[in-house]
């Protein structure tokens, strides 16, 4: 029997979870997509990332239920719904459509909503999501590309999404332990409700509320929540170091694409481009000229080989960023950028490029796919939430950084890492 099956709306914040149940020394895999029904995996917890965060809310559904049926197959304990600790979505979904459809298939009336991950500063207060202690609306998330976020109370965010009604379990609740967390979540499921949004303020809260779902089926939200989870399962932890050894990166030749416009990503990409070779890419050039991606690859492959890795960028402050969506739109731009990363990193790769250090879930989420990776080792974290990755199929490693994740010199902490 496995442990804990894991649907991740995203690439991201799938080896985010992933890299939290290996720091727990959970036998973890990672898959991309559903996979075929005859794959047999021996792990304690099996992650399957989908690119389900913006597409159409129907979509979202199919690919989910796909994947809750391939861990049912595997007889899975419990079920995690995993999508980014800053709650990215919009009113059409995907987290309340996705959540409600899980809920039906596995004859559940109830489950949590917690994205949160008190280390990267995400917590929820009073049902309100903070982000390093500035409410969700007034955050950079405020100007992301794809799912602007302009509320913060979490109870109105998946109300507008979802079918059923949110209550929320406070932090004074959380600090009683996991006896009254538990009597919390029957009486606002006594009282009709169908969310309980957790709040949680610290590591504490989350081995609280860790072992205060042990017996729900589906559990939603961040890899907080999933840290706490496996804090509690004693009986499975083993050793975090050789739980990454499958994963570790192995000295090759490496690149950085920064594909995410988001705050940290923005100050990340200021600090590289100070020492290292860097390339802006030109999104009027990714919409209008097919040969663009070679022509980017021929810049790289004419960088020095020692030194720091070359940076190709599309990362840009919200200004000129909405000055591009207005101009373009921004579905068009955002996808030619993607498609641009997408074949970059296949030239690259062709090139014998091997350690691809990707920011950006969207952008994560192309580069592996177009790199036809289907599964991962996790390795060791280089910052939290972010593990060295390794390809199950193919001698290449990726680090693939949330767009908020990581601290300042993100980019050369991850080659540091990896030797
Ligand atoms: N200069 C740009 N103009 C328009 N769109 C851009 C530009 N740069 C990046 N994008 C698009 O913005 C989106 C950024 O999403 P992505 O998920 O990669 O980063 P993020 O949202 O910061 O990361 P995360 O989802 O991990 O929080 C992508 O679709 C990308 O193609
Ligand atoms: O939870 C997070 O913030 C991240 O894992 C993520 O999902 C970003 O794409």
């Amino acid at each position: 029997m496995m442990r804990l099956g894991v649907i991740a709306d995203d690439f991201t914040g799938a080896t985010d979870i992933a890299g939290f149940l290996v720091a727990n020394g959970l036998r973890t895999i990672q898959l991309n997509d559903v996979p075929d029904a005859a794959l047999r995996v021996d792990a304690d917890a099996v992650v399957i990332s989908l690119k389900t965060r913006s597409c159409d809310p129907a979509e979202a559904v199919r690919q989910s239920l796909a994947a809750l049926d391939w861990l049912r197959a595997r007889d899975c304990r419990q079920f995690f719904f995993k999508y980014c600790s800053t709650f990215d979505s919009t009113p059409r979904g995907n987290i309340g459509p996705v959540t409600d459809a899980l809920l039906d298939a596995l004859g559940e009336d109830f489950t949590v909503i917690c994205p949160v991950l008190p280390v990267n500063g995400r917590t929820i207060y009073c049902g309100h999501l903070f982000v390093n202690g500035v409410p969700l609306d007034e955050s950079g998330m405020r100007h992301h590309p794809v799912t602007p976020m302009t509320d913060s109370n979490v109870m109105r965010l998946m109300e507008a999404q979802a079918r059923g009604k949110a209550g929320n379990v406070p932090a004074p609740v959380l600090d009683q332990g996991p006896e009254a967390v538990r009597q919390a979540l029957e009486a606002l499921r006594a009282q009709g409700k169908s969310y309980a949004v957790l709040d949680a303020l610290n590591d504490r809260h989350l081995e609280v509320m860790g072992q205060a779902v042990a017996d729900m089926t589906l559990v939603t939200g961040g890899s907080g929540l999933a840290d706490g989870m496996a804090r509690a399962w004693t009986e499975l932890r083993g050793d975090a170091a050789s739980a990454a050894e499958a994963g570790k990166p192995r000295q090759g030749r490496a690149i950085v694409l920064s594909g995410s416009c988001s705050q940290m990503t923005n100050a990340q990409v200021a600090a590289y481009r100070a020492a290292a070779p860097s390339l802006l890419v030109e999104v009027e050039r990714c919409i209008a000229e097919p040969g663009y991606a070679d022509e980017l690859a021929e810049w790289v492959l004419a960088q020095p080989i020692s030194g720091p890795a070359p940076l190709v960028y599309a990362t840009t402050d919200p200004e000129k960023l909405k000055e591009i969506q207005a101009r373009f739109g921004a579905a068009e731009a955002s996808e030619a950028v993607e498609r641009v990363f997408g074949a970059l990193a296949q030239r690259l790769r062709d090139a014998g490029f091997d350690q691809f250090i990707v920011a950006g879930g969207e952008t994560s989420g192309v580069v592996t796919q177009s790199l036809g990776i289907r599964g991962f080792h996790i390795g060791p974290q280089i910052a939290p939430g972010v593990p060295w990755v390794r390809a199950v199929e193919a001698p290449i490693s990726l680090a693939l950084k949330s767009g908020n994740f990581g601290a300042e010199r993100f980019f050369f902490d991850a080659q540091d890492i990896a030797g």
